[in-house]
């Protein structure tokens, strides 16, 4: 080992899968330091052109800050290493980056580039013989990937091709999903990652993320040492009871933290690297799974109470001790009985926000404020029936209030008043309160029991039904034509996913509604013809808000989420919708220009935690939309 600083540092086999050599740099003024391989020779066959190129810049005399300099893309945006880092934190202990050459450089999905290594890529990394000859281009290859694709009928199977590629070429995976949003969001994400999950244990071919579950006890903090990457910024976790409109999955609820986290790099332009997967397995109550000889996960059914209570504490309390005080927990797809007391128990400790209550609440939100300019009034105007008062439904009523109250300066436990809910036993009511969960009491309102949805349409009259229950077709005819009655143009929001739990289809809506309805759905619907006019339909889904939320408390180090920023979320994505898309009756922009639309999210999210006090990364940068678009990864192949 050799140390030109007086550091050293050791070569690191990264899990034995290749010898590589690993760099440790600090940025700006700090001395650089180098460690080489074992044996100390920098011309050793595995040495990489990053290390053949350090050395030949410190040989001609150049300083490594000239190299980091020159070094950026897109704007602020150091790339010395192939990975932005603009979101970082100024590293306060040395990093190190593992650097792979020959065969093991094609094994690395961080670095591969397959087929388009160029001719002098091939040379330097020891690649040649180890690939045909043709070089092609990025593009042509993610031609190439989407005609092999669209061969494929069955969505799992595009679904497994997508995992593999991202298991062999991640920016490849990335820059295809990126370029061809609309069409591979269903795949990567619901509604086939629904039945991925369900079938996880029989499709699951290289395991990602990190599975902890209750034999790891005690040792969490260890278990997390396992896990190849340290610069951690979003964590996306699930304890997999409540994975979409399907139920306990256990363990194999895995795909959704996977699916979550690929779109916070899509579609928000976090860093891969920095987004960690997780999923806690205390077990499942789902006797299927249970007796399924392919189940993935502890064959147990679920701990509760105490020792629940404890493996989430330490989960939570080694998160905050490994990655510190910065790192957003986004939980997602936990039981409502979980879900409401893990959010509140560590919103005052920890950066976490809970997509299904608070994140589904900030895209329904965005959708009715765009919406008014279809219908006119304000939202105290209108009046909202929610069928299904878990998580989702319970969340969105109550920012809806909170925005409203903001709005008239009414106090909030007014503004609920505009606002029913209906769960499995009818409405919600207040004689109903004793026995009600406590994040239904507040909307136990003054009536007689209702026990159907039909009734409670025909007499509460609402402007808007929000589905949001997971039980599919329950907007039934009737209903959908009591909307109708009642409303020129009734809103009608089917939130749950996957496809198969939505409260109507998109030709059910637009059908039943005579093409009145104002009509999105949580899962991606086609568009519906109906009396010769063609019907667009938007999705409601809580992937608008996410990735530039997550990107907006990131790039502002904030500490805390704030309703406050969940508000403003909502209002930049309502005003990224278009004269264009209100003239076909979309209440939301669609997906192909997402990336900017979370660039804009995540301005107004970082502006308003700047203005709470609740961010650390000083100075606020001037203009944040740029700031934000310069921080995102970009998935075009780096030399
Ligand atoms: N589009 C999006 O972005 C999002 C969509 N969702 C979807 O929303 C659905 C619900 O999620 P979540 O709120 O977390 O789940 P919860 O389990 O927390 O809540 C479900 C609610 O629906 C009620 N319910 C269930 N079946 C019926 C029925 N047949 N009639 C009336 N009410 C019923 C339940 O009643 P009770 O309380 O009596 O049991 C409960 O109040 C899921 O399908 C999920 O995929 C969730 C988040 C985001
Ligand atoms: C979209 C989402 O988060 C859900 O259905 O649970
Ligand atoms: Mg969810």
């Amino acid at each position: 080992m050799i140390s030109l600083n007086g550091s050293s540092f050791l070569n690191n086999s990264l899990s034995g899968v290749s010898r590589s050599f690993t760099f440790s740099q600090r940025k700006v003024s700090a001395p650089m330091m180098v460690a080489l391989s074992s044996n100390g020779q920098p011309g050793e066959r595995n040495a990489s052109i990053l290390m053949e190129s350090t050395l030949k810049e410190m040989r001609d005399g150049a300083s490594v800050l000239d190299m980091d300099s020159k070094s950026t893309v897109d704007g602020l945006v150091e790339d010395a290493y192939g990975e932005d880092r603009a979101t970082e934190d100024p590293p306060v202990t040395p990093w190190a980056v593992s650097v792979a050459s020959g065969y093991s450089l094609l094994r690395d999905p961080h670095r591969n580039k397959g087929l388009a290594f160029t001719e002098k890529e091939r040379d330097t990394h020891y690649l040649s013989g180890l690939l045909p000859p043709v070089v092609v281009s990025q593009e042509l290859q993610i031609k190439k990937l989407m005609h092999n694709l669209r061969q494929y009928e069955v969505p799992l199977q595009k679904y497994m091709a997508m995992m593999d590629l991202q298991e062999m070429n991640e920016r490849l995976f990335y820059k295809l999903l990126i370029d061809n949003v609309e069409e591979l969001l269903p795949v990567v994400y619901t509604p086939t990652v629904g039945e991925a999950c369900q079938k996880y244990g029989c499709i699951l071919r290289r395991p990602q993320g990190l599975f902890i579950s209750l034999k790891e006890k005690g040792e969490i903090i260890e278990v997390m040492k396992n896990w190849p990457e340290d610069k951690i910024q979003v964590i996306v976790v699930t304890d997999g009871e409540r994975i979409l409109g399907l139920g306990d999955l256990g363990c194999q609820g895995m795909g959704i933290p996977v699916g979550k986290l690929s779109l916070y790099t899509a579609l928000g332009g976090i860093r891969p690297s920095a987004c960690l997967p997780v999923t806690i397995d205390v077990g499942t109550n789902n006797e299927k799974l249970l007796n399924d000889e392919f189940y993935i996960g502890l064959r147990q059914r679920r701990a509760t109470g105490q020792e629940y209570a404890e493996l989430l504490h330490e989960f939570m309390a080694a998160v905050k001790q490994k990655y510190g005080e910065k790192v957003l927990i986004q939980f997602e797809d936990f039981a409502n009985h979980n879900a409401f007391d893990l959010l509140a128990k560590y919103g005052t400790t920890h950066l976490v926000f809970n997509d299904d209550i608070q994140g589904t609440a900030s895209v329904v939100l965005a959708g009715l404020i765009a919406a008014l300019k279809l219908v006119g009034g304000t939202l105290a105007d209108h009046t909202f029936l929610f069928l299904g008062a878990g998580e989702a439904g319970t969340g969105i009523a109550e920012l809806i209030a909170l925005e409203m109250s903001k709005q008239t300066q009414a106090p909030v436990e007014e503004t609920r008043k505009k606002i029913w809910l209906v769960d499995s036993k009818g409405l919600i009511v207040s004689s109903r309160k004793e026995s009600l969960q406590h994040f239904k009491q507040p909307w136990a309102h003054e009536h007689e029991p209702v026990k159907e949805l039909v009734d409670a349409v025909k007499i509460i009259k609402p402007t808007v039904l929000i589905g949001s229950s997971g039980a599919g077709r329950t907007f039934t005819k009737e209903v959908v034509e009591a909307m109708a009655f009642f409303n020129e143009k009734p809103i009608i929001l089917s939130l749950s996913n996957p496809t198969s739990q939505s409260e109507c289809t998109a030709e059910e809506a637009y059908t039943w509604s005579q093409g009145r309805a104002i009509f999105a759905s949580g899962s991606p619907f086609d568009p519906v013809e109906y009396n010769g006019k063609v019907y667009a339909s938007g999705q409601a889904n809580n992937a608008y808000i996410f990735p530039g939320l997550g990107l907006g408390l990131i790039m502002s180090g904030a500490i805390r989420v704030h309703d406050d920023i969940l508000l403003a979320a909502s209002e930049a994505l309502a005003a990224e919708v278009t004269q264009e898309n209100f003239d076909k009756g979309l209440i939301y922009p669609p997906f192909t220009n997402i990336r900017k639309i979370s660039a804009h999210i995540a301005a107004r999210v970082a502006a308003k935690a700047y203005e709470l006090g609740l961010a650390t990364h000083l100075p606020q940068p001037e203009n944040l939309v740029e700031y934000a678009e310069s921080c995102m990864y970009n998935p075009n192949y780096q030399s």
